[in-house]
């Protein structure tokens, strides 16, 4: 039985962080200015306190200028909007995030829509969903998870991708649908998949290429893979564990990971894979978006 390739996210996430490092200290030594990046948090949510963390370090340690505001779950909507505008108006932050979720009572959709493009370095904004599914990519910020994905798999199969059957398995807008619209640009044949879809197990059989997104732990089964197949999981789910301790818990993917070792071709684990990619595009994006509001544009985009 021959082991899959494993693909080490962490490690593929620790090149690219390399080289957002050097060139943000080039934009430091030609213009004086950091990337300046703000996380917005609302509410207590457990794992949103750790991924925001996460972000506000790794901005820090990269040598940007990282802010990071914690606001309580009873934050008002208003209240949110007024600081996404003042955010939009400090010239010393090129990229603003609001994590997500959010609590319920405010509007999504609304929030997202009023960081400017420009600084909208989660790629939710309408502009950019427009400019990368348009297949003017390398004017938008792409989202972090997907594009982080895509690099993944690059590095994994090599840069030409085209021809290849792709299968999305989840339509959300913040991984599926720019997911899919990145693998088209790359010549794949792309199927999104999703609850409703028939007959998914041989949707899935087709795939040379299987991105599973769809919040379900271990819903993609081994036998649903072919035989060679890369595979990308990027559900993290939380189980309870209980044989590690009392209220210990694990993390799972969307694909049942052992029922593949035995003849995929390349699968990525949970955690460790598609996560800290999700992490290291979000500094890229904000590198990016700092290079373009200090009139540095590189010539083609960075990744
Ligand atoms: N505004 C946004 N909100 C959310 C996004 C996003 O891209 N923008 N994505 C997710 C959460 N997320 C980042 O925000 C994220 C998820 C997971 C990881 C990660 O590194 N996971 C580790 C495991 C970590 C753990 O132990 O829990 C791994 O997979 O190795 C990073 C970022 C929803 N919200």
């Amino acid at each position: 039985m021959t082991q899959p390739t494993l693909i080490d996210g962490k490690a593929i996430a620790a090149t690219v962080r390399d080289e957002i490092g050097r060139r943000a200290s080039e934009l430091l030594a030609s213009t004086g200015k950091r990337p300046g990046l703000a996380v917005v948090l609302v509410g207590e949510d457990p794992a949103s306190e750790v991924y925001v963390r996460s972000k506000d370090r790794t901005a820090n340690e990269l040598g940007f200028h990282s802010v990071k505001h914690t606001l309580p779950a009873s934050t008002g909507e208003s209240h949110l909007l007024e600081l996404i505008g003042t955010l939009n108006d400090d010239p010393d932050i090129h990229g603003i995030l609001v994590q997500l979720p959010l609590p319920s009572h405010i509007d999504e959709s609304k929030v997202l829509r009023l960081i400017k493009p420009e600084k909208d370095v989660d790629g939710f904004h309408p502009v950019n969903v427009g400019l990368l599914t348009s297949g003017e990519k390398d004017h938008a910020l792409i989202p972090c998870t997907p594009h982080g994905s895509l690099i993944l798999l690059k590095r994994t199969l090599g840069s030409d991708l085209s021809g290849l059957n792709a299968v999305v398995v989840g339509r959300s807008n913040i991984v599926g649908k720019p997911m899919a619209s990145l693998l088209l640009q790359e010549s794949c044949t792309v199927t999104v998949a999703h609850s409703r879809t028939k007959d998914l197990p041989d949707v899935i059989r087709a795939a040379d290429i299987v991105v599973a997104a769809v919040g379900r732990p271990e819903m993609i089964r081994g036998d649903w893979i072919k035989r060679g197949a890369t595979v990308i999981d990027v559900g993290i789910n939380r189980l309870p564990a209980p044989e590690k301790g009392e209220g210990k818990t694990r993390l799972v993917g969307d694909v049942a990971f052992r029922e593949c070792q035995s003849h995929v071709g390349a699968i990525t684990p949970v955690p460790g894979g598609v996560g800290p990619m999700t992490i290291v595009m979000l500094m890229a994006n904000t590198l990016t978006a700092a290079r373009r509001q200090l009139g540095f544009p590189e010539d083609k985009p960075i990744f």
